[in-house]
């Protein structure tokens, strides 16, 4: 359905690997001083955002060539047909339509001739309807209380979406406390069980599939420990939902028909928190700022669908990434949230990029003979300047990084906000100038250090600088504003996913793994030592067996 092809064989890219000679030494303080206009050059505002990508070792040139990549990679019309259900998820035959989720207008979205849209309005009333009767305490467990937790039992795409919504948007919850259960260590869900009190708890079973081994795992342990402490089987109706696609396994476990959300399949794991995945966020924060979530993230769907690719925020991010992944040759992408609540932005987007990403055949079925997904990682500042930032300002390593603010706080008694934003602003200007040798050795000459201490520490203080980042800044992290970043993100996968030929739907990387975990769980119960496997694992297996 999308376009095959190469695009290290495009004449962009060949431009670029020639432009990459030019720029490759370039310094962006001479960039800067070259052009007095180059923040508002390289700059764009969407709303309440702001995304400053000056402090890059980029020239107009660059821009004028990557802009001519993903024209010559057909980004524009991938653009057309994913939002119009193409099935461009072609090794799953599937369209890819998490953008059908935040439709608010009456345009239909087709599906195999089918519009899909009066599902998913029927799914969001049922999700408002619940919601607010969770909330409002009209919704009573089994002994007439009303629910005060939510525990949200799902892995990947059914609880890294849920976990860092609710995180980011705590100033917005409302008289429902969530819970997250996802590993199958046995410590996650006992560790919650503690917490809770059965009577007034609802459990949410969250799995596209309802296959998922932790998932499954956890749901039947969660149910066993309900209906122990309940004495009744019949309770599990008013404590137990399900979010799933697939209707048979949720019965089969004995969900109420009537507490079931459905979603589809051409809703993808890692882009479901749009979809009743999202359920749990509903129940925190109100259906009202979920709607605003959905409300932020279509708004910037238009601009994704609409703008030209030089105003285009993510196809800008999508693009300057690819330019430090495929020609600086760097290997991580940095996500660096500058507030708290946006603790687990990073390790969402996580799965969204290498879960996306990670692939090394192209659409043709061919391996690949360049980099494609980056590794992408990240905590909140200012707690990485006390763990990391060595390595970025000092390191071997190039590693772009993405600083994200808002310049509102949601707790305004605390003047530690101008502080974070401090060190926000000087990060980003240390990380892009630096400090040189006659900087460091005036320091230390003020410092009293003689002619010898200074020229032994001198090279151990001057900081090349150059190392690139963006820069984004939020008025204030809210449902819309948050909706709006998250679909931002996605846009960007989406779009150097379409311009490196991979299809970034499928996650055929996690079968394997899976696979043989189901084939050696039951040679752990067994006494006698095991030689199915490679010397390693048996090894281990053996050695695991002696110690337990
Ligand atoms: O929602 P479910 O079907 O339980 O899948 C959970 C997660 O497992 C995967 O690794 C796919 O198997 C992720 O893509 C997905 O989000």
């Amino acid at each position: 359905m999308l376009n095959k092809i190469n695009p290290a064989e495009t004449s962009a890219w060949k431009e670029l690997n020639a432009h990459f000679d030019d720029m490759k030494n370039a310094h962006m303080k001479e960039l800067f001083s070259e052009d007095s206009e180059r923040f508002e050059k390289f700059s764009l505002k969407f709303e309440d955002i702001l995304l400053d990508y000056s402090k890059n070792r980029i020239s107009e040139k660059t821009l004028f060539l990557l802009i001519d990549l993903a024209g010559e990679t057909r980004l524009k019309e991938a653009i057309e047909k994913v939002f119009a259900g193409k099935k461009i998820n072609e090794t799953e035959g599937r369209a890819v339509l998490h953008t059908a989720l935040r439709n608010s207008s009456n345009e239909p979205v087709y599906v195999d001739g089918e519009d899909v849209m009066p599902k998913v309005r029927a799914v969001r009333s049922q999700m408002k309807d619940f919601s607010d009767k969770l909330l409002s305490g009209q919704w009573k467990g089994c002994t007439g209380k009303q629910i005060t937790d939510v525990v949200n039992i799902g892995i990947g795409g059914s609880d890294l979406g849920p976990v860092m919504v609710t995180e980011a948007l705590r100033p917005y919850w409302q008289n429902i406390t969530p819970h997250f259960v996802s590993n199958v260590d046995g410590s996650h869900i006992c560790e919650t069980l503690k917490k809770i009190d059965p009577e007034t708890t609802l459990f949410i079973i969250a799995s596209k599939t309802f296959t998922t081994q932790e998932t499954m795992t956890n749901a039947h342990t969660a149910r066993r420990w309900f209906v122990d402490k309940t004495g009744s089987e019949e309770a599990v109706a008013k404590h137990f939902a399900a979010v799933s696609t697939n209707q048979n396994e949720v019965e089969k476990f004995g969900i109420d028909p009537s507490n079931m959300f459905v979603f589809w399949d051409w809703v993808g794991g890692r882009y479901s928190l749009w979809s009743a995945i999202g359920l749990s966020i509903a129940c925190t924060i109100g259906y009202e700022n979920f709607s605003a979530l959905l409300e932020g993230a279509e708004a910037m769907d238009c601009h994704f669908k609409s703008q030209p690719f030089e105003k285009n925020m993510p196809v800008i991010l999508a693009l300057i990434g690819i330019w430090y992944n495929n020609f600086f040759q760097a290997e991580t992408e940095a996500i660096l949230p500058y507030d708290q609540y946006m603790h687990r932005f990073s390790a969402y987007f996580q799965q969204g990029n290498m879960e996306s990403s990670g692939k090394s055949v192209d659409r043709s079925g061919n391996p690949v003979d360049y980099q494609t997904g980056p590794i992408v990682w990240g905590e909140p500042g200012t707690n990485g300047q006390h763990a990391f930032y060595q390595l970025i300002h000092q390191g071997t390593k190039l590693i772009p990084c993405d600083f994200i603010a808002p310049a509102q706080t949601h707790n305004p008694e605390s003047d530690h906000h101008s502080k974070l934003l401090s060190n926000f602003f000087a990060q980003t200007e240390a990380l892009m100038m630096g400090k040189t040798k006659e900087q460091v050795r005036q320091e230390l000459k003020d410092a009293g250090k003689t002619d010898e201490q200074i020229q032994s520490l001198l090279p151990f203080k001057v900081f090349e600088g150059n190392k690139p980042t963006n820069s984004i800044l939020v008025k204030k992290i809210t449902p819309r504003t948050l909706g709006s970043l998250i679909a931002m993100y996605e846009h960007k996968i989406f779009t150097q996913g379409v311009i490196w030929n991979i299809f970034s739907f499928d996650q055929w990387g996690v079968e394997l793994g899976k696979q043989l975990a189901k084939s050696i769980l039951p040679e752990l119960k067994e006494d006698e030592k095991i030689n199915s496997h490679d010397a390693s694992t048996n090894g281990l297996i053996n050695a695991y067996k002696l110690m337990r």
